[in-house]
């Protein structure tokens, strides 16, 4: 089994480059199944999650070739299957995402139940709720969910919470309906309004991607396209926070700065230095922090999915920080393994009330889902004594070369066996 150890560094320094967004790329992935010609997708990171899509729509009939490093092709000729399978769909949630596509293009889905994970039970109801306004039957049994429909028509849905996946799931489904669909309340995160323009260059029609009211036209056919995903945001506040809590001086680049506002309004807060330039951002650390609070929200506000990495920053903050989650409902589990480290953190609901400031001691930990893996390396660097980290299997889920951009800035980390006992 692997694991990461990470031993206190010096302040990080100099470029890191960010890869193509995971939550961009997988929905993405996902809509290629409507497309009966070959959509390419650029920038695509090579990261265990996109693996195990590619399988998935394999699984169903398309092909997934590699052009070049980072390029896919992938052909969906022929739908041969309609059914995701548990062993699939249990290594990631979002394969889910293919029932839309499925159901538009061949009329009947039936998907393994994605079931709940360490940040929370993740229910799919806003998803059904959404395809059977467009039409279809839902059944649910024997762990799988099946939607069928003679025809999908356009509705006017309104999710009652703005949920990044039925926002994705509801627009593919409607591309090909009849009619117009409208979606109100909306997710607004960029990676919706990625998948939109994806939809929109294969000849689809999707407006108002990006606010709470977006607006689909269903259309007869659709066209080979080429699209580049859009960079990491998460993966770039991670390297943010890196460059904060060593008092370093890093500069990230291949970012789209708008879409990390928050992040970067809460660094400058906690009296970082932040300088944007275009594609690039420069974040350079500094001695005297100040503790932050912080409420996770859909975006655009600050996202769930750097709330642990934040958290790893404000326990080197003197003083009281407070970080409130409510987008998922178990999203703490990172804090267990931020306290055997010595952080002094206090749960309260929903809240974690940080006492920081207290020195961070390296030990083993386990990382429970990718973001609060990427908290335990952050709280690696700063502790004093080295830091094991096992479950890194998580990690490899969202971030490309972990080890190597954390070396590339001159951190104390490197991957290891660990022998079985
Ligand atoms: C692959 C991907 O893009 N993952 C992201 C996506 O996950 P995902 O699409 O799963 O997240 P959602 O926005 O759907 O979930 C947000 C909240 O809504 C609830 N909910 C969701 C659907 C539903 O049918 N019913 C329901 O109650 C969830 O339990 C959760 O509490 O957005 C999250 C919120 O920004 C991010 O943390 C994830 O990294
Ligand atoms: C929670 C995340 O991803 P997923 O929805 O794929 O579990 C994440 O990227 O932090």
């Amino acid at each position: 089994m692997e694991k990461i150890i990470v031993e206190k560094s010096a302040p990080l320094k100099g470029k890191v480059r960010i890869s193509g967004a995971k939550n961009a790329v997988l929905p993405i992935l996902a809509a290629s199944l409507l497309n009966d010609q070959a959509s390419v997708i650029e920038d695509v990171p090579p990261l265990k999650d996109v693996g195990v899509i590619s399988e998935v729509l394999e699984s169903l009939g398309a092909t997934v070739e590699t052009l070049e490093e980072g390029t896919l092709r992938i052909t969906a000729k022929e739908i041969t299957s309609h059914e995701a399978p548990y062993d699939l769909v249990r290594k990631m949630r979002a394969s889910f995402l293919v029932m839309g596509p499925l159901l538009a293009r061949c009329g009947q889905a039936r998907i393994s139940m994605p079931g709940g994970c360490a940040i929370g039970t993740r229910p799919i109801d806003l998803h059904l709720k959404g395809f059977k306004a467009l039409g279809a039957e839902i059944h649910i049994g024997h762990g799988f969910v099946e939607a069928k429909a003679e025809k999908l028509e356009g509705a006017k849905i309104y999710l009652d919470f703005p949920s990044v996946g039925a926002t994705e799931n509801i627009m593919m489904a409607a591309v090909l309906a009849e009619g117009e669909t409208i979606i109100e309340n909306a997710a607004e995160e960029p990676e919706i309004t990625d998948l939109a323009n994806f939809l929109n260059k294969m000849g689809c029609s999707v407006r108002g991607a990006g606010t709470d009211t977006i607006k689909i036209k269903g259309v007869k056919t659709l066209k080979e396209l080429t699209h580049r995903v859009i960079p990491d945001r998460i993966e770039a506040g991670t390297f943010m926070v890196a460059a904060a809590i060593t008092e370093g001086d890093v500069v990230i680049e291949n970012i789209i700065t708008d879409h990390l506002r928050p992040v970067i309004a809460k660094l400058k807060e906690s009296n970082a230095e932040v300088i944007e330039n275009g594609t690039t951002v420069r974040v350079i650390g500094n001695k005297e922090k100040k503790p932050v609070d912080i409420k996770t929200l859909p975006y655009p506000g600050f996202p769930t999915d750097m709330q642990s990495q934040f958290m790893a920053l404000l326990c080197a903050i003197k003083g009281t920080s407070m970080v409130t989650e409510t987008v998922f409902e178990n999203r703490f589990m990172h804090v267990n393994e931020l306290k055997r480290m010595g952080a002094r953190i206090k749960i309260e609901g929903r809240s974690a009330v940080i006492e920081g400031g207290i020195p961070l001691q390296g030990a083993q930990v386990k990382a429970s889902d990718l973001r609060a893996g990427a908290a335990l390396i952050l709280a690696g660097l700063i502790a004093d004594g080295p830091t094991e980290i096992e479950n890194i299997e998580h990690i490899d889920r969202g971030y490309v070369d972990i080890e190597k951009k954390f070396t590339d800035l001159g951190a104390n980390i490197h991957r290891a066996y660990r022998p079985k006992p």
